[in-house]
């Protein structure tokens, strides 16, 4: 089924393998209430609904929370996450890494921690939890991925410092980025309103962008950045 992005900013409305990303986008994108450009055949579906300015935005069940809740916070740093492994990506495209597949799969799954993230089970009912169920396959992948990565690398014997060339920067940039969207799910997955795989993925995906920040350095023969004491 098509992909296709309504907004430019926080979650997308995307809808793919028939699973909505989240309640609120779809109303917005599919209900017949929303908006639109121009009338007539072509009409095209207007990107804002002006309901979000009041600084009040959905959750994927339907409740009306203030954009500075846990929620909101966890799903702006997941979409900035993938942002920028985004762009960390296109560095990669340019230098040939054949590891890029890898980032778009970590994308994907990353639309997956935001519908589950925008699903508090407390007001969820049994459709919205299986539409928006979080499995723990990505993290065996990302285990794999890892190990594979680290069996080519030279023992870490520094602490290294972010470097190594742009694609590897960028990934070092993805993996503070990363981290900051985990210590944002954390109180959501300890209060039980998201599934603990997500909170286990963010973990293990910064691992993984560390190594593969690492990685891509080497194979663009670049020096890592190695911390030493200022004298
Ligand atoms: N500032 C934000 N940061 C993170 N997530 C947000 C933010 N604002 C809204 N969301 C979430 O992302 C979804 C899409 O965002 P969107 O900007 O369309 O919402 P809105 O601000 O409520 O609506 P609108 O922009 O049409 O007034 C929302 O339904 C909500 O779940």
């Amino acid at each position: 089924m098509a992909s296709f992005i309504i907004k430019p900013a926080h979650l997308r409305c995307v809808v793919r393998t028939g699973r909505l990303m989240s309640e609120c986008r779809t109303r917005k994108t599919l209900c017949s209430a929303r908006s639109y450009a121009t009338e007539g055949d072509n009409r095209i579906p207007k990107i804002y609904t002006k309901t979000g300015d009041k600084g009040f935005s959905s959750t994927f069940t339907g409740e009306r929370r203030p954009k500075e809740d846990h929620i909101f916070e966890a799903l702006g740093n997941t979409d900035e996450l993938s942002s920028a492994i985004g762009l960390a990506r296109e560095f990669c495209l340019d230098k040939g890494h054949t590891f890029t597949y890898q980032l778009v799969k970590v994308q994907c799954i990353l639309q997956d921690v935001g519908s589950n993230i925008a699903t508090p089970r407390s007001s969820a009912r049994e459709s919205h939890m299986t539409r928006t169920k979080f499995t723990a396959q990505p993290i065996a992948d990302l285990e794999t991925w890892i190990d594979a990565f680290t069996k080519e690398l030279p023992p870490l014997t520094n602490f290294i410092l972010p470097s190594g060339g742009k694609s590897s920067a960028a990934l070092h940039l993805a993996r503070t980025v990363c981290r900051r969207a985990e210590r944002s799910v954390a109180p959501i997955v300890r209060s039980g309103e998201a599934d603990p795989d997500v909170a286990k993925f963010l973990n293990r995906l910064s691992d993984y962008l560390f190594t593969v920040a690492r990685y891509a350095a080497m194979k663009e023969d670049n020096e890592e950045t190695i911390y030493k004491r200022p004298e």
